[in-house]
């Protein structure tokens, strides 16, 4: 699905810390019904352009425009309570959200985390962490979803089931920001991409348009390159 129509529009962003300019005049659209996938080297800047469209960083220049109240997000690394199990982690979000207990037991079954019972979080494994990250962005039913390397630690099949659950959200009509380093499962999930280079975009649009099937990590070493 895909009417044209911006969920997320991002104008010449910029920001530095301590004197390195991180994004310098980064602009990015990301349309409703679309996975649009966020790439970019180590230290790019991908997470702090989610922090700003989340406006959790009042020292950028530039202008988002989203309606935050209906993204759910997972940035910067799973944010969980390492002493609380799967359910009261999700709690705590229900809690202050206003969300019904069923809302709990919805989310945990589409991330495949039902039977976690009462293990603590703090014995997650990696790929559990990030299942429960999902589950806590998708509480509610947002009709954005932000996603910070959702695919870290996934096994396979939780692989498979996030490209998936994914590609059903978008084709409800929902839009799907998502940052990775898995250029082969971007390949299979994206729909538009956007390469952050040097604090600006390299590249934004369609991911047939930037590369044809198996050239995409070719393509992005290219635009990458340090020259
Ligand atoms: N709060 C901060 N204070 C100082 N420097 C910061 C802060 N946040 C980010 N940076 C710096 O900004 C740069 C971009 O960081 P960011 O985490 O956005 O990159 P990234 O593209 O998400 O990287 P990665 O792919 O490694 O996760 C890095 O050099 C980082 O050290």
């Amino acid at each position: 699905m895909n009417n044209h129509e911006p969920a997320i529009e991002c104008h010449d962003l910029s920001i530095s810390y301590r004197g390195q300019r991180v994004l310098d005049g980064f602009s990015m659209t990301v349309e409703r019904g679309r996975i649009h996938a966020l790439v970019g080297r180590n230290g790019a800047g991908k997470s702090t352009c989610f922090r700003i469209i989340l406006g959790l960083e009042d020292r950028a220049g530039g202008t988002v425009e989203v309606d935050r109240a209906s993204v759910g997000a997972s940035v910067n690394g799973p944010a969980l309570y390492p002493h609380l199990n799967a359910r009261d982690n999700l709690r705590v979000h229900t809690l202050l959200l206003g969300l019904d207990d069923a809302e709990i037991d919805r989310v945990l079954g589409v991330v495949g985390l039902t039977g976690t019972g009462r293990k603590k979080v703090r014995s997650f494994s990696t790929g559990m962490r990030s299942r429960l990250a999902l589950a806590v962005a998708l509480l509610g039913g947002p009709r954005i979803l932000l996603l910070d390397e959702p695919q870290n630690g996934l096994d396979p099949e939780g692989t498979v089931a996030l490209r998936g659950l994914l590609r059903g959200y978008a084709d409800a009509g929902g839009t799907v920001l998502i940052s990775s380093h898995q250029l082969g499962e971007i390949a299979r999930t994206a729909d538009d991409i956007t390469v952050l280079h040097d604090g600006r975009a390299a590249y934004s649009g369609s991911l047939d348009a930037f590369a044809p099937a198996g050239e995409l990590e070719s393509r992005f070493l290219d635009l990458t390159a340090i020259r």
